[in-house]
């Protein structure tokens, strides 16, 4: 059978080589019977060698594994094909393991699948071989292991080779990634105690957080920023390699309890598709139990350091009687900021790709000064306080209401000017009813009760510095203008 351009077909192609195929079954018979079994394997490799050489197709073949490792190419054609799977097979294979939340299809041993690239037909096929492997070590007689080969046959006309191979196998390979990252279900890593004693291993469940860039309550530029710095780094493989950079980058949130720290990080992981490594230092107790949990984290994953500053007792790193001390105090805690910091600069960050580290503060004026040196953490982002624009993004998201001049808005916002407020108080009077107006009620006299408590503060505040109340009299516009002044500046975001 021909088609149009005089190129046999795929299927005319497939009967020839069935029959090939037979006759080979059938001198492999004769072989057995008449030739040494040590010499019946390359002589008939020799003969199919020789057809091969002359037809006017060619099968490449892909073998599941590549010597002690796993071939790619077998695995990404494995998932590439499971979505051509048609209503006509009559078998393939399902799976599932117990965190996967689809059923996963696979390409059985029977049947071929035929795929077109730029209309070029091309046939894959799934072989399954078992071989006994008769080892000296066996008695006579002893029948030996008997071992399974898997491979993937593709055949196409000759004359497509090299577009095949240059075009058609990075296809396939890029859409099996594509489609792996599209079903990939997003983990959470943490330490548990594992089976052997005293050390700890990473145990996993599904990040069920949905926050996501759209939820998170920021000012648009900062949301913007950060998007954008993700989206750059994801395509600067060649930068990095080129510039003798390890691929990571390193971000730094600060901020109050409440203002979306952690809301960031499962966003950002939900954004790249990468998992979590959540890292309690607390919980370890060497540098060589650091390294090894570090080494065994995988690519495109987000190493989370949550509140460093008060993790563990990190000791100065050129205070000498700092890092005594603490030796002294917990024996047992031999984590040091020095180890800490090698892993990040150096032996981790050399072994892995595309890996986002986050540290997590709510003071970052107590940090080392060596962890927040110039290349260390790529970015310091400030997670700050309510203002007008995060105000109506958490509004829109819980209350779904997007109209910017909607009853109460504007007292709300004259309201948080002067006040800080976290989105984890704004989100907790939000939650109280299903009624929008009562919520936004709510809100306004919570600000309102803020107001008063802060400037009762300040007030006392000013009279243990002052000693004396008459100044805070005398003072009170002043007083409340530089109050405004502060609220202010600490809600300016600043990204460095
Ligand atoms: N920026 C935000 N946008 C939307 N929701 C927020 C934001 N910040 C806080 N929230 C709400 O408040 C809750 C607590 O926030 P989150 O745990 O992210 O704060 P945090 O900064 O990590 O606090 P901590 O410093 O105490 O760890 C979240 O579950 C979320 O409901
Ligand atoms: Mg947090």
């Amino acid at each position: 059978m021909m088609n149009l351009s005089g190129m046999p077909s795929a299927s005319s192609m497939f009967q020839a080589y069935a029959s090939m195929s037979a006759s080979i079954t059938l001198f492999k018979t004769m072989l057995n019977q008449l030739v040494p079994h040590q010499l019946q394997h390359y002589i008939v490799t020799k003969i199919c060698s020789y057809f091969r050489a002359n037809s006017s197709n060619v099968t490449l073949v892909i073998d599941e594994r590549d010597g002690m490792g796993i071939n790619e190419v077998y695995t990404a054609a494995e998932i590439y094909l499971s979505a051509r799977i048609s209503p006509e097979f009559q078998r393939f294979k399902i799976s599932k393991r117990p965190k996967d939340t689809n059923v996963n299809v696979k390409f059985g041993n029977c049947g071929k699948i035929v795929d077109f690239f730029e209309e070029i037909e091309l046939v894959w096929k799934f072989v399954r071989e078992s071989s006994k492997k008769t080892i000296s070590r066996f008695q006579d007689g002893d029948e030996g292991d008997v071992s399974e080969k898997r491979f993937f046959e593709l055949s196409f006309s000759k004359q497509y080779k090299e577009r095949i191979l240059n075009c058609y196998i990075p296809l396939v390979l890029n859409k099996a990634k594509a489609m792996c990252n599209e079903k990939k279900v997003v983990k959470l890593h943490s330490l548990s105690n594992s089976h052997s004693f005293n050390s700890k291993a990473w145990d996993s469940v599904n990040l069920e957080h949905p926050s996501t860039f759209e939820t998170i309550a920021l000012e648009p530029a900062l949301k913007k920023t950060i998007k954008e710095d993700l989206d750059k780094f994801l395509k600067r493989k060649d930068f990095y390699r080129r510039v003798g950079k390890a691929w990571k980058r390193g971000y730094l949130l600060y901020g109050p309890p409440g203002t979306g720290k952690s809301s960031l990080i499962a966003a950002i992981a939900n954004y790249l598709k990468f998992d979590i490594y959540d890292l309690e230092l607390s919980n370890i107790k060497r540098d060589s139990d650091l390294r090894r949990l570090l080494l065994s984290t995988t690519n495109r994953s987000i190493l989370v350091i949550e509140d460093i500053d008060c993790s563990v007792d990190l000791p100065q790193r050129t205070d000498n009687r700092t890092n005594h001390s603490v030796n002294v105090r917990s024996r047992d805690h031999e984590i040091t900021l020095c180890g800490l910091l090698n892993f990040i600069d150096g032996l981790w960050s050399s072994c892995g790709d595309e890996r986002i580290i986050i540290f997590t503060t709510n003071h970052k004026e107590k940090l080392d000064p060596a962890l927040l040196r110039p290349g260390r953490m790529d970015m310091h982002i400030h997670m700050s306080y309510i203002t007008i624009e995060s105000f109506k993004v958490m509004a829109a998201n819980y209350l779904e209401i997007s109209d910017p001049l909607y009853r109460g808005f504007k007292e709300v916002e004259e309201l948080i000017e002067g006040v800080q407020v976290t989105p984890a108080e704004v989100a907790e009077q939000f939650m109280k009813s299903e009624d929008r107006d009562v919520c936004i009620e709510g809100l306004v006299k919570f600000l309102k009760r803020k107001r008063i408590g802060n400037n009762e503060e300040q007030v006392k505040m000013k009279k243990v510095d002052n000693n004396t109340i008459d100044d805070v009299a005398n003072n009170n516009d002043t007083e409340d203008d530089t109050r405004l002044h502060e609220v202010k500046r600490s809600k300016t975001l600043s990204i460095t």
